[in-house]
């Protein structure tokens, strides 16, 4: 069994994309069609597999209106609905601006003249029930409160946070993000988040700039969060602490983030901006001595 893959990063957030459409076509007859959550993990892991933050894999979409249809892993073989970084770096490797068809609806994207990458995230959704929550509260003012001290916080602490779903879940904290280390592996698991739950640190410079640290769900500290930049600023322009168009600046870099004005009652959709790289491709050529190769498991 062997597959074709293409390493890519946005803003250090690194990712394994398998092409199963090229895998089909070029007749490649020992790829597999689909991978297990155990061949995810141990395709992330970056000491015995590959190694990335999110495994994406692409197949021919089933929506009109999409060119591909394409789905995120985390490093613990979970799926997530949505991953921002990821969505531009497809984008990036396909060319021509394509449709991306995902579980948080179709994403239009468009490539730039300069080479960066703009993805239409969706509409946010702010309903408790939506995030998903385990309980009802208002969104915008989070019944958490710190799992740990730290130096910045003393256990049992209330702690300032927000929420909503770019297709995701997302927790802001409006708090310091050296916190984010320590905060961010209970709070993920908190029972507040019944599907476990991204948890941004942000910190506002202006109404116009934030720094944000993002602990991820399935995959722990990242150099950078796309969906979670676009929730930290629907959560702040939701709380009036940023403006609707807002620079999230990461460990590496930053991304541009425009929250739309919505129409008829309805939120309007997240725009976002930034680079995204190819770094390598190979051919992943699985062996008798590759641990996980003669599993029995359900495909996803
Ligand atoms: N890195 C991503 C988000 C990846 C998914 C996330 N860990 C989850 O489980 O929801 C991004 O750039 O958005």
């Amino acid at each position: 069994m062997s597959f074709a893959f293409t390493k890519m990063h946005g803003l250090g957030n690194d990712f394994v994309i398998i092409d199963f459409r090229a895998e089909v076509q070029g007749g490649n007859s020992s790829a597999p069609s689909s991978l297990t959550p155990r061949q995810i993990a141990a395709l992330c892991d970056r000491r015995t597999g590959i190694g990335c933050d999110q495994l994406v894999t692409l197949a021919a979409p089933n929506s009109p209106g999409a060119d591909v249809q394409v789905r995120f892993f985390n490093p613990d073989g979970s799926e997530a609905g949505a991953c921002g970084n990821a969505s531009r770096c497809v984008a990036a490797l396909l060319g021509d601006s394509p449709t991306l068809q995902t579980q948080h609806g179709l994403l239009p994207t468009t490539c730039l003249p300069g080479g960066e990458i703009r993805v239409q995230m969706g509409r946010p959704l702010t309903a408790w029930q939506d995030v998903p929550l385990s309980e009802p509260c208002d969104t915008r003012a989070l019944p958490l409160n710190a799992p740990r001290a730290t130096d910045h916080v003393k256990e049992g602490e209330k702690l300032d946070g927000a929420a909503c779903s770019m297709g995701n879940p997302h927790a802001t904290l409006f708090h310091v993000i050296e916190d984010a280390a320590l905060l961010g592996p209970m709070l993920e698991k908190a029972p507040l988040f019944p599907e476990r739950a991204n948890i941004g640190f942000a910190e506002i410079l202006s109404p116009r700039h934030m720094r944000l640290r993002v602990w991820e769900r399935g995959a722990g500290l990242t150099p950078a969060c796309g969906s979670g930049a676009c929730a930290a600023v629907v959560n702040a322009v939701r709380r009036g602490l940023v403006e609707r168009h807002c620079r999230v600046e990461m460990e590496l870099g930053s991304l541009e983030i425009a929250w739309n004005e919505g129409t008829d009652g309805q939120s309007g959709t997240v725009e976002m901006t930034g680079p995204a790289v190819k770094v390598f491709s190979g051919l992943f050529e699985l062996t008798d001595s590759t641990p996980w190769s003669g599993q029995r498991e359900p495909g996803l």
